[in-house]
């Protein structure tokens, strides 16, 4: 991704007018009341069909729901085939930083792998359609979990504060939880996630989920001052480190990396009745690729991969919103 011209800024504020439009529909008081009776008919009904979590699973949701995010790690979770995401995945991205390096991606700020490349490696995408990744989304959405699958960034270390270094709420969904996978060491200067914790006027509430996008210095102004060390999680960590994070109900960016580049996995989950449904699909993959990545996978990874199917007519014939 490069940051655009303003041609094309324009074109995509054309193209995301649907999604807007329908988005401030959703929003008027009569809509949105109706919308949430049936999210919260739908959450109780669901209720007692939530799974069982062990005591370490547990503390993730807590964690979500206490502060929006949980840190923990690759071989703290040991789920099946991690090994093999691991060293795929860390190829990847020692041949992107290698590209890096020899000035490939000048001008872009954050490179994509493509779909092709995903697709010879089908156990990273499907790495966390595992029963207790699923269980864990789950309980904490309170509703199935639909996985919006993948996005394999390799972030280039120049400092921008664009896209998604900016301040932002992700807003498929009232929830979300997003995956994360730091593939090498993440410190300070090397782009951590951070989550913000304190509000301010339309950071909680807002019509339409158009919530502003805020560099530092505008985060800054709107709060009244200059952020405090509590204020933030800035998600630092070993090589390996997980993430779990609600971008949805939580401002946070992915602070500018300055010293180095940052390679990471980002898995994206939210309900099967997604809010805003014409903002998915940010990944690279086609419906028939989804298709090919769902077959001979368990009923619940499938469903949860091809949530698409089950989206109502009307929410569907809204076009997507271009990223
Ligand atoms: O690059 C980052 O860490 C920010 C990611 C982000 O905004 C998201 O995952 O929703
Ligand atoms: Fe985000």
């Amino acid at each position: 991704m490069k940051q655009k011209t303003l041609r094309y800024r324009a074109l995509r504020r054309v193209r995301s007018l649907p999604a807007e439009t329908a988005s401030r529909l959703l929003a008027m008081p009569a809509i949105s009341r109706k919308l949430n009776e049936s999210y919260e008919k739908a959450r109780a009904s669901h209720r007692p069909r939530l799974p069982q979590l062990s005591p370490f699973d547990k503390d993730i949701v807590a964690g979500l729901e206490r502060n929006g995010v949980y840190v923990t790690s690759l071989d703290r979770l040991d789920l099946p085939g991690t090994g093999a995401l691991w060293r795929s995945a860390t190829g990847i991205a020692s041949a992107y930083s290698l590209r890096a390096g020899q000035g490939e991606f000048a001008g872009e700020y954050t490179v994509q792998v493509g779909a092709e490349e995903m697709m010879h490696h089908p156990h990273i995408v499907r790495w966390p359609l595992d029963d207790r990744i699923l269980d864990i989304v789950e309980t904490y959405l309170g509703l199935p979990a639909a996985c919006d699958t993948l996005n394999f960034f390799h972030t280039l270390a120049d400092g921008r504060q664009v896209a998604a270094r900016r301040w932002h709420r992700d807003v498929e969904d009232r929830r979300m939880v997003k995956v994360i996978v730091y593939l090498h060491d993440v410190d300070e200067d090397g782009g951590p996630l951070e989550i913000l914790h304190r509000a301010f006027p339309g950071s909680d509430q807002l019509d339409g989920g158009n919530f502003p996008v805020l560099t530092q210095e505008m985060l800054e102004q709107r709060l009244g001052g200059a952020l405090e060390p509590g204020d933030v999680t800035s998600c630092t960590g070993k090589a390996g480190t997980v993430i779990f994070a609600d971008v949805a109900s939580r401002y946070h960016r992915g602070r500018p990396a300055i010293a180095r580049d940052r390679s990471a996995l980002f898995y994206n989950f939210f309900s099967r009745s997604p809010l805003r449904p014409f903002y998915r699909e940010r990944h690279v993959f086609s419906r028939a690729q989804l298709a090919e990545l769902a077959a001979g996978q368990s009923a619940r990874a499938r469903d949860c991969l091809l949530w698409h199917a089950n989206v109502p007519l009307l929410a569907r014939i809204v076009p997507r919103a271009r990223s």
